[in-house]
């Protein structure tokens, strides 16, 4: 996250992060709790990683330097990827892990609530939350980041990226200065917009033109647009 800060404890209850553990275990990606055995999250992450043995989920964690040998782990039964996924550019970067187990909720880890479809223009704030870089050429933070994007729309952010197609089913958040962004490490997590004093899944950080650039927002995948895929997968 470029331009965020520090978030609070139990702030962003439904922010996970996603572990790979091959020789050495490391940060991959981010994701959010729809669901008690259900997380959501990038299609990139999963791409050369569909292998589910590999997976390590920590929910309920706000500095990275929490995890330890102790700390609780959760496993990945199943991995889902939208089957007309091909590249974050091109949309459907989107993809569900069944948990090996479901999870307690509590105030540190809960799921937040799927969109509706017309919901997208009446938000009052979005937020987006990661660990990932504070600048191009970073590193991942111990303590989970935020920052407040405004959404904007897709016509303008299609004037903005002429060489790509931004898709109804892509969302875009950036200020036209840019300074204020997600970044390396932040794919796959929330795009947190509230409505009424409940937050919404709205986007799932998905790619951009170099981070918090003036002029190249971020682009998210719209989740609205997706909620039927979610329900029929996660029966
Ligand atoms: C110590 O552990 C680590 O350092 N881990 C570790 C550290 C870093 C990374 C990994 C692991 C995952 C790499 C593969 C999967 C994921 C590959 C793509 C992924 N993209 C993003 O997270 C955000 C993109 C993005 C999204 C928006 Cl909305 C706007 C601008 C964006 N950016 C444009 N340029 N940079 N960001 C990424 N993630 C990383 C990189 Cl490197 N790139």
């Amino acid at each position: 996250i470029v331009g965020g800060m520090n978030a609070f404890p139990a702030e962003w209850p439904w922010q996970v992060s996603l572990h790979v553990k091959l020789s050495t275990q490391s940060h991959m990606c981010g994701g959010s709790i729809i669901r008690d055995q259900w997380i959501l999250t990038a299609a990139h992450c999963t791409e050369d990683l569909l292998i589910t043995q590999v997976w390590r989920i920590y929910s309920g964690i706000l500095k990275q330097s929490e995890i330890n040998e102790n700390t609780s782990v959760f496993k990945v039964q199943e991995i889902i990827v939208h089957p007309k996924y091909v590249a974050s550019e091109q949309g459907y970067d989107i993809a569900l892990m069944k948990l090996d187990r479901p999870m307690n909720f509590s105030a540190l880890q809960q799921p937040l609530c799927l969109p509706s479809e017309e919901i997208n223009t009446k938000y009052d704030e979005c937020w987006v939350t990661g660990w990932g870089y504070t600048k191009e050429t970073g590193q991942i933070e111990d303590t989970l980041q935020k920052v407040k994007i405004p959404l904007i729309s897709n016509e303008e952010c299609q004037n903005q990226y002429q060489d790509y197609r931004i898709t109804e089913k892509m969302l875009c958040a950036g200020y036209a200065e840019g300074a204020r962004d997600a970044c390396k490490g932040d794919s796959g997590g929330p795009l947190s917009c509230k409505y009424q004093n409940k937050w919404y899944l709205a986007g799932i950080t998905s790619w951009g033109e170099g981070c918090a650039r003036p002029g190249q927002p971020g682009v998210y995948t719209n989740v609205a647009e997706f909620v039927g895929w979610i329900l029929e997968n996660t029966l």
